[in-house]
């Protein structure tokens, strides 16, 4: 055991996907029992870790049916995630979002399953006020998709007061990098380094910069990026302090913003490749600067991000999107 915790046996809903891929790889290596639910929707069943169980379904229902085994807790990955897509199918966010995570919270408050830690997102927050952003902030979500979550995040908030739950919802910034042969490989791709990546394998032309207009130092969108490995370190974490009747939220990011003009340079140095960049309108929505405070999981978790390089969380990625192609 390296968290110092005794050994669970967990649900990890959205396992063959990238962050909760990466996440069982760490907690089977901290000595837990995991059992995988994913229904394979944006997933992969090869990404689904080798000695976890594999029950592939819909999150609630499974668990519905599975949960009376007996387990300790729920890491809850699973959900619709393309933000685009949240605003012109919202039917599909709050279903496959909201409605899921609402029976799946059903299911473990029928089954007595004491621990829930929860995927949320920055999107919460929509277009920030101040910067970094601590949890206090207004939560103001500007799309279906961080609507959502925001939904979620109070109905778990009901949960815990309600019936007892231990739960913790972690508010990613931009998750990034690979650990070993678990990475991003979404079918639907919109994030900004694997994209950028993909001109570098020659799989793309060139990668467009979605606005230089923005009242940052290069005119270009600055985001958090964290490295996938702290980020999965933080849900063992979580994990070990979930405290019965109380939903915590935290927000994790690296507290350092890049912007996507550094994130490509950034690819750049790693991959030697000279990488054709070209501007393009603003994508709708975007807000000019999104940066975590992650300060308030440093105190009460003891988190501290570890890899917070940009060039090793590149080169993580690089490395990842290679063995894919060998
Ligand atoms: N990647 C990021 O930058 C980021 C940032 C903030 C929050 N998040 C959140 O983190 C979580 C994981 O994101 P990801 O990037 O790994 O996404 P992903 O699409 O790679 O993984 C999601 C997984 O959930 C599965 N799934 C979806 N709906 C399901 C359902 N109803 N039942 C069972 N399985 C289902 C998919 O098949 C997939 O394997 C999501 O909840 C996402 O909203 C991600
Ligand atoms: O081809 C591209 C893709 C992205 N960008 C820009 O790169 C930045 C990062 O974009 P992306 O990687 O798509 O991430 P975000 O839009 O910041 O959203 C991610 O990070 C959020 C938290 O900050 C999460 O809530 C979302 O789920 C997750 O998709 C943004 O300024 C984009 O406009 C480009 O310029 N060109």
């Amino acid at each position: 055991m390296t968290d110092q915790q005794s050994a669970l046996k967990l649900i990890v809903t959205g396992g063959a996907g990238y962050v909760g891929s990466v996440v069982t790889a760490r907690l089977i290596e901290a000595g837990h029992q995991v059992t995988v639910v994913d229904d394979l929707s944006t997933g992969h069943a090869d990404a689904v870790h080798p000695q976890a169980r594999f029950v592939q379904g819909d999150a609630a229902e499974v668990a519905a049916d599975i949960l009376g085994e007996g387990f300790d807790g729920v890491l809850h990955f699973a959900a619709k995630s393309l933000v685009g897509e949240s605003m012109t199918d919202p039917a599909k966010y709050w279903e496959g979002n909201v409605v899921t995570s609402l029976r799946l919270l059903e299911a473990m408050q029928a089954n007595g399953t004491p621990r829930l830690v929860f995927s949320s997102t920055a999107a919460t927050y929509g277009e920030p006020d101040v910067s970094p952003i601590p949890e206090t902030a207004p939560a103001q979500p500007t799309n279906t998709y961080g609507a959502s979550k925001l939904a979620i995040d109070h109905a778990i908030t009901s949960f815990a007061r309600a019936h007892g739950l231990a739960a913790v919802s972690l508010r990613y910034f931009n998750v990034a990098g690979a650990y070993g042969s678990s990475g991003e490989r979404h079918t639907t791709e919109t994030h900004l380094i694997p994209l950028v990546l993909q001109v570098a394998t020659g799989d793309r032309e060139h990668i467009s910069i979605y606005g230089d207009d923005y009242p940052t130092p290069d005119k270009t969108a600055v985001r958090d990026y964290i490295h996938v490995v702290d980020l999965a370190d933080a849900h063992l974490l979580a994990l070990r302090h979930a405290t019965a009747g109380e939903h915590r939220i935290y927000n994790l990011g690296s507290g350092t913003g890049f912007s996507v003009l550094e994130v490509v340079e950034a690819c750049r140095r790693v991959t030697g490749h000279p990488i054709p960049a070209v501007v393009a309108p603003r994508r709708a929505g975007d807000p000019s600067v999104l940066v975590a405070s992650s300060e308030k999981a440093g105190d009460e978790l003891g988190w501290k991000p570890e890899r917070t390089d940009l060039d090793g969380i590149v080169s993580d990625a690089w490395d990842f999107t290679q063995s894919r192609r060998s």
